[in-house]
C-alpha cells in the first residue's frame, strides 16, 4: 500500500501489473527488467466502451480493488487513419472476428494504410486513488501478414522507417521501439521523477 511520507512515497508493495494476456507479460518483464519492483496478476478484467484512456483507468480502477495495492495495468489499440483511429481499442474483438486478412481488407476501399499502435498504461497506487496515465504511440502501416503469429496483430503492423513487420523483428527490436516500450519509459520517469520509495517487507 501507499504511505505519504516527506519528500514522496513510500510503497510497502510491489506494484502488481495485471493483464489476462501472457505476451504482454512477457514484454513488459523484458523492457522494465529489474527498473521497477514489479509482480504479476493474470486476471481478466471487464473493459468499458469509450476512449481509451478512460478504458485504461477504469481498468486500473478495478483492478486496485481487487489487488487492494499499487497496480498498473494497459491497454492496447491498433488504430487505422482511413478510419479515423477505429478499430482502436477494439482491435481484440477485431481480430478475433475477422483476423489479419479481414483487417487488411477493411482498408481495401482507402489508398492510406497508415495506422499506428498505442498502449495506454495506468497506474493506479491504490483503491480511491485517481489512476495515472502514460500514452505510448508508434506509427506505421498495415501490411499483409508476414511472420510468425504468436502475438495478436504483430504480423500486419510494419512501423515506419522498417522493412519488417513486428513480427518478423527479433524482440529486442521491437522492444526499442514499440508503443508499449515507449509508454513504459514514461512510467519510468514517473517512478524516478516522483520519488516514490520501495520499502517492501519480503516476511509479510
Ligand atoms: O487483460 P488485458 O491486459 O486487457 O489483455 P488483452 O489481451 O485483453 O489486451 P487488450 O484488451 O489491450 O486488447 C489488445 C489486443 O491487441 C493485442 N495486442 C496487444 N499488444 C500487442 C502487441 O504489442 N502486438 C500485437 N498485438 C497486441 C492483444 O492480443 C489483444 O488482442
Ligand atoms: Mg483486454
Amino acid at each position: 500500500m501507499a504511505a505519504m511520507r516527506t519528500g514522496g512515497l513510500v510503497l510497502t508493495r510491489p506494484v502488481t501489473f495485471v493483464t489476462g494476456n501472457a505476451k504482454k507479460l512477457e514484454e513488459v518483464r523484458a523492457i522494465l527488467g529489474t527498473s521497477l519492483p514489479f509482480q504479476s496478476l493474470k486476471l481478466d478484467l471487464p473493459e468499458l466502451q469509450g476512449e481509451p484512456e478512460e478504458i485504461s483507468k477504469e481498468k486500473a480502477r478495478l483492478a486496485a480493488i481487487q489487488v487492494n495495492g499499487p497496480v498498473l495495468v494497459e491497454d492496447t489499440c491498433l488504430c487505422f487513419n482511413a478510419l479515423q483511429g477505429l478499430p482502436g481499442p477494439y482491435i481484440k474483438w477485431f481480430l478475433q472476428k475477422i483476423g489479419h486478412e479481414g483487417l487488411n481488407n477493411l482498408l481495401m476501399a482507402y489508398e492510406d494504410k497508415s495506422a499506428y499502435a498505442m498502449c495506454v498504461f495506468s497506474l493506479a497506487l491504490g483503491p480511491n486513488t485517481e489512476p495515472i496515465t502514460f500514452l505510448g504511440k508508434t506509427m506505421g502501416k498495415i501490411v499483409p501478414a508476414r511472420g510468425p503469429s504468436d502475438f495478436g496483430w504483430d504480423p500486419i503492423f510494419q512501423p515506419d522507417g522498417y522493412d519488417l513487420t513486428y513480427a518478423e523483428m527479433p524482440k529486442e527490436e521491437k522492444n526499442k521501439i514499440s508503443h508499449r516500450s515507449r509508454s513504459l519509459s514514461m512510467v519510468k520517469s514517473h517512478f524516478s521523477e516522483a520519488g516514490y520509495t520501495f520499502q517492501i517487507d519480503s516476511s509479510t
